[in-house]
């Protein structure tokens, strides 16, 4: 079979694989379609994900979505023929969090794509039968792919404990943020500010139900914010990764307000003014991927409350996947998709 292997920065190339057997609890997943996502992209153009390096060549992908094509002997409730989305984390399963189940900080996980495990961009994985999501007949494969992004917007959501009548500020409308806000007025938000600096971000956001956009390299986040809210917006999920945004988001949340961080900066370093954390009693967290989101996020597309194939500027087949992340470094791109096995 064929995989799109990173070898290196800014370097991809096909190779041939043996196709996998599965393990006794798990299925092989004929892959159908994979999204590419900002992480993949920092692999490919900084050789670095965060804290985590590309060292060794790594089949990239993990937003992914497919149909059983074999089950493990000791499967049960999966079948040849079904169509799920794939969770790309496999938990120890006996750490201390995975005993609290938070095993999305499970010390020894596996995680698609992130090196040296490999990910979804090969035309059949095995996977365990537990970390697979059967899609209802509405949801095609291309949009369960994107139960991933999904799973990481709903997650931050629940860290910033996002609910009823918030007034949400997103900064960064990638497909992060963009789902990041379609999740919060799934959760109830009011009213979701966004920000970016690519106008044509911005307007897909409005189009999607931003109540407000602001162009953070043409005026102040801050006091743009200052100008829309009475005292800050009660949430921000920090979604764009950049420093100079970063640097703003505890100025633009009220009192008593909170802060979540998803975007990976290049630097991590975050000046903090402890004063103002304890005289405004803010809550600042990070949220890192997701847990138990998977049901939720098929049934936000199954529902139409969250609407995912727009999203997707273009599609191309897996061995065009280097020509592929070469459109997604684009900042005008949203979202490319490879079609694995041109369905
Ligand atoms: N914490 C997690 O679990 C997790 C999971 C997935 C992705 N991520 C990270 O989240 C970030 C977003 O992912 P994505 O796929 O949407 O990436 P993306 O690169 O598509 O989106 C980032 C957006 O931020 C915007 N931006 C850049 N500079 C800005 C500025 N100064 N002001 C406002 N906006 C600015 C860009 O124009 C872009 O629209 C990435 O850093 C990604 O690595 C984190
Ligand atoms: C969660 C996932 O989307 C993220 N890109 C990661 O590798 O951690």
């Amino acid at each position: 079979m064929q995989a799109a292997v990173l070898e290196d920065e800014r370097t991809v190339r096909i190779e041939t694989r043996d196709g996998p057997t599965p393990a006794a609890d798990a299925v092989v997943v004929r892959i159908e379609h994979v999204g590419i996502c900002g992480s993949d992209m920092h692999y490919y153009e900084h050789g670095h994900n965060g804290d985590n390096e590309l060292d060794v060549p790594t089949i990239m992908g993990h937003e992914s979505a497919g149909t059983i094509v074999e089950t493990g002997a000791d499967v049960t409730g999966s079948s040849v023929g079904d169509r799920v989305a794939l969770e790309p984390g496999v938990p120890c399963g006996s750490c201390r969090y995975c005993d609290i189940d938070e095993y999305n900080l499970c010390e020894d996980v596996r995680f698609m794509a992130s090196p040296p495990d490999d990910g979804a961009l090969v035309e059949y994985v095995a996977w365990p039968a537990q970390r697979t999501y059967s899609l209802p007949e509405s949801v095609s494969t291309r949009a369960g792919a994107l139960c991933e992004p999904l799973s990481v917007a709903i997650h931050a959501n629940r860290r910033g404990n996002v609910g009823s009548g918030d007034t949400v500020l997103v900064t960064g409308c990638g497909p992060i943020g963009l789902l990041c806000m379609d999740a919060a007025y799934a959760a109830g938000a009011e009213d979701v500010i966004v920000a970016d600096i690519v106008e044509r971000k911005l307007e897909l956001a409005t189009e999607r139900g931003a109540a407000h956009a602001i162009r953070t390299d043409e005026r102040s986040l801050v006091d743009a914010v200052d100008e829309l809210t009475d005292g800050g917006v009660d949430v921000v999920l920090e979604c764009s990764g950049a420093e100079a945004v970063i640097d703003r988001t505890v100025e633009s949340v009220r009192k008593g307000g909170q802060v979540v961080f998803v975007g990976l900066p290049q630097d991590p370093e975050l000046p903090t003014d402890v004063f103002g954390l304890i005289d405004n009693e803010l809550d600042i967290s990070g949220s890192f991927r997701f847990r138990n989101t998977y049901a939720e996020a098929i049934e936000l597309l199954a529902s139409g409350a969250v609407e995912v194939e727009s999203l997707v500027d273009f599609e191309l087949p897996l061995v065009d996947t280097g020509r592929a992340f070469e459109r997604a470094a684009d900042p005008e791109v949203v979202k490319g998709m490879i079609a694995v096995n041109g369905t």
